[in-house]
């Protein structure tokens, strides 16, 4: 497992120190164990849980910054990207949030277990921990939760001004459709980063969108609404 895990590094040129390579695989176990018991991840097998879950969210170390270092990453699951980057980066803090607590339980069990410093978690949904968290964030992160206008609504109100929102997604389908959103949140997108996956191939996109002024007050609306009545 170690081998292919080191191939896959080098195909995607990403260079892992011994020590947090070690910690990735040990968070790969715990993962593989607990997803007999709990339904965390569909992918069942070792080797795509790595190319599909640890790379993927290592991919998005071309991206980030060294003068970032505070993140969110909302919608976590079993910790994919944020898990993973923290690991990848014990200098940078880290709020792993999902709604469903069974998948924070897990998530708590490898802080524990891997000795973890830089990572807090919280079950609350988006649109509630945003009260006392406003405008707080470095980067924001978010992979698999929603359509891009949804998770913009979400995701914009948690970073300051002239921080970053880093989205995971799997093609540009949903750019049109978020022009209002970006708008209403006053944030555009920068760039748009290209990647492919180093064994299957498969296309993966990052998006990089920037926040240029304050959020309105009045998002995120309601718990439900911006996903029920997206931007
Ligand atoms: C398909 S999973 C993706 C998990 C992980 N990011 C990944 O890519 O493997 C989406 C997760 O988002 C969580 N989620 C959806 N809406 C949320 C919200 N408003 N606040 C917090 N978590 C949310 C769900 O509980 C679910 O675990």
């Amino acid at each position: 497992m170690k081998d292919y895990f080191e191939n896959l590094l080098l195909k995607a040129e990403i260079s892992l120190e011994k020590e947090k390579l070690e910690k990735m695989l040990d968070f790969l176990e715990l993962l593989y164990e607990k997803n007999k018991v709990i339904n965390l991840t569909a992918i069942r097998e070792k080797n795509g849980m790595l190319e599909k879950h640890f790379i993927d969210s290592l991919l998005l170390t071309k991206v980030i910054k060294d003068e970032e270092k505070s993140f969110i990453d909302v919608g976590t699951g079993a910790g994919f990207p944020g898990l993973v980057l923290a690991i990848f980066y014990p200098e940078k803090e880290f709020l792993l949030v999902d709604s469903v607590r069974k998948k924070i339980n897990f998530i708590n069990e490898v802080i524990e277990k891997l000795n973890l410093k830089n990572v807090q978690t919280s079950f609350k949904r988006a649109e509630e921990l945003i009260k006392g968290k406003r405008e707080t964030f470095d980067c924001a992160l978010c992979r698999g939760v929603a359509n891009l206008r949804i998770i913009l609504e979400y995701m914009i109100p948690f970073i300051k001004v002239n921080g970053r929102f880093l989205p995971q997604k799997l093609n540009l389908n949903e750019l049109d459709e978020s022009k209002n959103a970006l708008s209403k949140l006053n944030s555009k997108i920068e760039n748009i980063h290209k990647f492919n996956l180093p064994d299957s191939c498969d296309e993966r996109i990052i998006l990089e969108i920037k926040k240029t002024k304050k959020t309105d007050e009045k998002y995120p609306r309601k718990t439900g609404i911006p996903s029920k009545k997206p931007l």
